[in-house]
């Protein structure tokens, strides 16, 4: 900007003396403006893009997690770190590959008469200096010639990419941003400097947890997330949260989690106030399994390796952590296996009635490009893997998980230090396997107990429950 500016100053200036400087230095703008009016766009194209640079497309989906729905995952899992350590070696990998848009690149390729033409008028300044310099030979100067000749291809280059870059870089500075403000967000919440576990105190049965009148509002709403919630979650109990929507399940997770920091009340880990615990540790030390989860978009062995930062390239940890979420079976079905990458944030992209002319070659094209495996389904199965990422289950001897109560058990086996809270809203097939399941309600917990105590009492659970059984059976 600043660039352009002094290279307009200049011309002006120079040609000042001649009585010519403003319609001097509004010709300059005739070549860049009918360049960018008349651009030969991709946008009037019928068109296929599918980038193939394997760091470009690494890049694409690091920035892609900064999306909001990603911010629980990354933030519980305490992996932020990761991430932007791989985003900076990425886009140092990148070095001076053109990750401009497809759109730009195209546009630089084109060699139409118009942009000729285009080029042509980007003459205009120069030609009317030189007709001025005929009429009136004595104002003529050579060196004068040769300077604005020089910096009048320098403004219009300049004021080209300042428009062009303007755009993609506004957009890329915004994604980088979102990456980067993670780290704040981890920061939001301070950690003390007891370790956890703590030293000296084994903790082969799993994380005590208990929340004494706990009350919280999420910055900036008025109502209560959650109303005077006290719970008390034994040492190696699962547990399952149940309840409709809204009623306050994800902000007791959130709390345990040290995303944010409870209203009032206490929240304790062995006795002792949980923020006094350092923040990583009890991320370290903690599960939360949602069914709200979503793959990141990378390969299904990060996916998968993410459980735990450090082993995240460990590919016997990752096919044990995928034998044990029951993914494995999927795995040996998609062509690229641990490879495959769903979700590509920066994969296919098509426009101008593409579709809409099926009978076209490019029409058939993408169609054979569009095919993608489509696992909704059995997605889950990857998320349960990353969570035994989490656990060294190197001494314990698990079974492939045919149906859910194996895996149940599997995690059970496993959760050695660990305490892990399941939030669900459909839960017909998973409570019975729960120790605790707590029913929530409007921020409070109305019912807990076990699936057994909780049919008995005939409340609240007991008709979720029904009405979820009916819809499976
Ligand atoms: N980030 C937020 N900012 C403001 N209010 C929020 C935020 N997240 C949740 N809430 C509100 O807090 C209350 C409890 O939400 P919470 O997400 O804990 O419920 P939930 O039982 O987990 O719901 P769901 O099953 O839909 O995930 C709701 O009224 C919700 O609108």
């Amino acid at each position: 900007m600043a660039g352009a500016a002094s290279q307009l100053v200049y011309v002006f200036h120079t040609v000042r003396s001649s009585g010519h400087g403003p319609v001097f230095a509004a010709l300059c703008f005739v070549g860049p403006i009918l360049d960018i009016v008349f651009e030969r766009s991709l946008w009037s194209e019928p068109h296929i893009i599918e980038a193939t640079d394997p760091q470009y497309l690494r890049m694409k989906s690091l920035l892609a997690l900064s999306d909001r729905k990603y911010k629980q995952d990354i933030i519980t899992g305490d992996i932020v770190q990761h991430i932007t350590k791989e985003l900076r070696r990425t886009i140092k990998l990148l070095g001076d590959t053109d990750s401009s848009s497809p759109y730009q690149q195209y546009r630089r390729l084109q060699g139409t008469p118009l942009r000729l033409a285009i080029k042509l008028a980007s003459d205009l300044p120069m030609l009317y200096y030189a007709g001025n310099a005929i009429m009136n030979p004595t104002k003529f100067s050579l060196s004068t010639v040769a300077t604005l000749q020089q910096i009048e291809s320098l403004f219009s280059w300049t004021f080209q990419d300042l428009f062009y870059h303007a755009q993609s870089f506004f957009r890329g500075a915004n994604k980088l941003q979102a990456v980067y403000d993670l780290e704040h967000v981890v920061h939001e919440t301070k950690g003390g400097d007891l370790p956890y576990p703590p030293l000296g105190r084994p903790h082969e049965q799993g994380m005590p947890l208990e929340l004494k009148d706990v009350s919280f509002s999420y910055p900036g709403a008025s109502n209560k997330a959650l109303d005077n919630v006290s719970l008390s979650i034994k040492a190696g109990q699962l547990v399952v949260i149940v309840g409709a929507n809204g009623s306050g399940k994800s902000t007791i997770v959130n709390l345990l989690t040290r995303l944010y920091d409870a209203t009032s009340g206490s929240i304790t880990i062995d006795g002792e106030d949980i923020q006094k615990y350092r923040i990583a540790d009890i991320r370290r030390a903690t599960a939360a399994l949602t069914q709200d989860h979503h793959l990141f978009p990378l390969s299904l062995s990060e996916n998968i390796g993410l459980g735990n930062t450090a082993h995240v390239s460990d590919m016997d940890m990752i096919r044990a952590a995928a034998k044990q979420g029951g993914a494995d079976g999927l795995l040996t079905r998609l062509a690229d296996g641990f490879d495959t990458v769903l979700e590509r944030p920066s994969g296919l992209q098509w426009g101008n009635d593409v579709q809409n002319c099926e009978t076209t070659l490019l029409a058939e094209e993408l169609e054979k490009m569009k095919k993608e495996t489509d696992i909704s389904g059995e997605s889950f199965t990857f998320v349960v893997s990353r969570t035994f990422m989490r656990f060294t289950s190197g001494a314990v001897k698990l079974s492939h998980p045919e149906g859910e109560s194996q895996l149940f058990k599997n995690l059970r086996q496993v959760r050695e230090g660990k305490t892990m809270i399941f939030v669900t809203h459909r839960f017909a097939h998973l409570t019975k396997h729960a120790d605790l399941i707590l029913c929530m309600k409007e921020g409070s917990i109305i019912e807990s107990g076990t699936h057994q105590e909780l049919m008995n009492i005939d409340g609240e659970y007991c008709k979720m429950f029904n009405i979820q059984a009916d819809d499976f059976d």
